[in-house]
């Protein structure tokens, strides 16, 4: 075996988060003592987890704690546990590289903006680098449990450290932080206790600091938490603080909640939950959507495992906290969670709890829920498409951006849309559209605009995919307005029908001629009752896939239907009237193709031959 000391460099990504760590949570450095007792009550959990199949780990040392001790002769603080260490290998992977995936293109994204502030970072976990805000070096000395050879690292945070064995210590990991000069109050006791009780008071083992005698500390140490677990206390005792300071342990967050539902459930099923719906949605999110952390499983208060993917559905997978459940058997595998039918029904209720929140926050205080939806509004849409059972629970929480409102903020429910139609009108409309301006701007929504009539503009990617999940909600069907025939007499006015009626009759021979010239290019023209104001626009037929989300999967490589697109004229405006009066073909034909190409520009298309169309264009204007 070797005893020499070895040197190794931390990986680039390492020493960027480093140094972003140190400078910029400065005013927030009181968190490194959060993070490193997070880290140490997570190791305790992980050796009593593993202690389950194997009691021997324990060794001679039963009990479970957190110790913290200052040294104010050299200026040394130290966090110890008895939780399960570390290996050579495990301390060269956890303290030296950056596991998690997304974070080199965080790092780069911070980089670039130079915007990294505390909540960014907040965002990231910032783990035990944090260490470094308060130390200017700093010793970690660990055992790992079932192993003899114990393990010193030593770093100074400055792009390398070193490795050597460490005879004599007890099981479980200590780590000593040489403090910087103007770190040194963190070795008031006063100051110790004052952060335990605010940041650490839910930590379920004991934490210990030494028994102060006329203000200063002595040998002897006293627990200086409740160190219950905090799911397990009525919910009347836990103040709203200590729920955050739990949340940001389990979360790995630096930023508060947004909510939470705390519930004891008995009967067939007995279990408790902590359910919390983070502020912010963290960096990695869209990256990583396989990974995922920060719902933790409990049997009869012991850790079993992070089960996220096992206890809620995909696309509630922003959701973090604690199901301790009574029923399942302490030595439940992940394969037996997978099959597991005490688990289904777990998982039910677990969704009914978070749609439960999300309904209370949402009636409750409207600017809250806005807040969540802005973060994480896309993946209730990705409910819609794959719960089926609550589907409409699920709808009854979207927000859509209207155009009753001049923002593309998506602020109104389907409720409320409902609640605003008018006694004629049966059905939801909605126009999808691949920008909010190319939504609110369609000349689709011209007829229904001039009748005051609400549509919704769905504007996100993900909308188009949704909505063919979404055929009614509250006994009313969705509507899109480009797609199929739309019977605006219905919906007010109708003192036009005739004059309508009979510009169409009037307008049949212009039709007839449209459709000769263009040809194959649209499946029918007809005369629209959607436009007031331009000259055309297309329309698809009720069960086509809408004309950008063509254009979307084309663009990605996949194979996409092409639907032929219908031309609707208004007979109403100039440029119509002109291609009326023309008796010259080739004038009627450029014509004819400028009014196609421009409904195909305002739906948002590039041309096929746009050199063409401005031939086209000028000749039309030059006359
Ligand atoms: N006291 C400890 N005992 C045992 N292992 C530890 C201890 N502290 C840290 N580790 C190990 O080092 C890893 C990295 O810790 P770090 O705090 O940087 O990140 P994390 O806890 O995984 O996530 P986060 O960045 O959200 O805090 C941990 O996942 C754990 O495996």
């Amino acid at each position: 075996m070797t005893t020499a000391v070895e040197s190794f460099k931390f990986e680039a990504e390492v020493q960027q988060v480093l140094h972003l760590v140190i400078h910029s949570l400065y005013s927030n450095r009181d968190i490194f003592l959060r993070e490193l007792i997070s880290n140490a009550s997570d190791a305790c959990d992980k050796l009593r987890f593993e202690a389950l199949s194997d009691a021997t780990l324990y060794g001679e040392q039963g009990e479970l704690k957190i110790r913290i001790s200052a040294d104010s002769e050299n200026k040394t603080l130290t966090v110890s546990d008895t939780g399960i260490g570390m290996s050579r290998e495990e301390l060269i992977e956890n303290l030296g590289t950056i596991a998690r995936s997304g974070t080199r293109k965080f790092i780069e994204q911070l980089s670039a903006t130079q915007k990294a502030d505390a909540n960014l970072i907040g965002q990231f976990g910032v783990g035990f680098y944090s260490a470094f805000i308060v130390a200017d070096k700093v010793t970690v000395e660990t055992r790992r449990a079932g192993s003899d050879q114990g393990w010193r690292w030593v770093s100074d945070g400055a792009g390398e450290f070193t490795l050597e064995p460490a005879a004599g210590l007890s099981r479980g990991t200590c780590i000593t932080l040489h403090l910087k000069s103007d770190a040194e109050d963190y070795l008031q006791p006063w100051k110790l206790r004052g952060l335990i009780n605010t940041w650490s008071d839910h930590i379920a083992f004991p934490i210990e600091l030494p028994v102060l005698k006329e203000g200063k500390p002595t040998d002897e140490f006293e627990v200086a938490n409740q160190a219950a677990a905090l799911w397990t206390r009525p919910k009347a005792e836990i103040s709203d603080e200590e729920y955050q300071a739990f949340y940001k342990h389990v979360g790995h967050d630096f930023n508060d909640a947004l909510a939470w539902t705390h519930n004891r459930v008995e009967g067939n099923q007995n279990f408790t939950s902590l359910l919390f719906l983070p502020s912010k949605a963290p960096f990695d999110f869209t990256y990583n959507r396989d990974e995922r952390k920060g719902l933790k499983l409990y049997v009869k208060r012991v850790f079993i495992m992070d089960a996220a993917e096992q206890m809620l559905p995909n696309y509630l997978r922003f959701v973090r906290g604690v199901v301790d459940s009574d029923d399942l058997p302490l030595n439940v595998s992940r394969e037996l969670l997978q099959n597991n039918r005490q688990l289904d029904k777990l998982k039910s209720a677990l969704t009914r709890r978070v749609l439960d929140l999300l309904d209370k926050v949402a009636n409750d205080d409207a600017a809250k829920y806005a807040e969540f939806w802005a973060q994480f509004g896309a993946l209730l849409k990705e409910g819609v498409t794959e719960d089926h059972g609550n589907r409409e629970r699920i709808a009854k929480l979207l927000r859509f951006a209207s155009t009753k409102s001049e923002k593309p903020d998506q602020l109104t429910s389907l409720d409320e849309y409902i609640g605003r139609m008018p006694a004629s009108q049966e059905e939801i409309f909605y126009l999808t559209a691949d920008s909010w301006n190319a939504a609110r701007h369609s000349p689709q929504l011209e007829g229904l605009k001039a009748r005051s009539v609400e549509v919704l503009l769905l504007h996100e990617r993900i909308d188009e995919w949704m909505i063919g999940y979404l055929h009614e909600y509250a006994g009313k069907s969705l509507k899109n307005i480009a797609k199929g025939e739309l019977d605006l007499d219905k919906l007010g006015e109708p003192k036009d029908k005739e004059q309508r009626e009979k510009l169409k009759q009037e307008a049949a021979d212009t039709v007839k001629r449209f459709k000769d010239l263009l040809g194959d290019k649209v499946k029918e023209v007809r005369v629209s009752d959607r436009l007031t104001e331009s000259a055309a626009c297309l329309v698809l037929e009720d069960q086509d896939m809408a004309l950008h989300m063509q254009r979307l999967l084309k663009a990605a490589g996949h194979e996409a239907p092409s639907a032929q697109p219908s031309l609707e004229i208004n007979p109403g405006h100039g440029l119509i009237k002109r291609f009326e009066a023309e008796s010259d073909d080739e004038r009627a034909t450029d014509l004819a193709l400028l009014v196609f190409e421009q409904a195909q520009l305002a739906e948002g298309a590039a041309l096929d031959d746009p050199a063409s169309f401005v031939a086209r264009m000028n000749r039309a204007i030059l006359g």
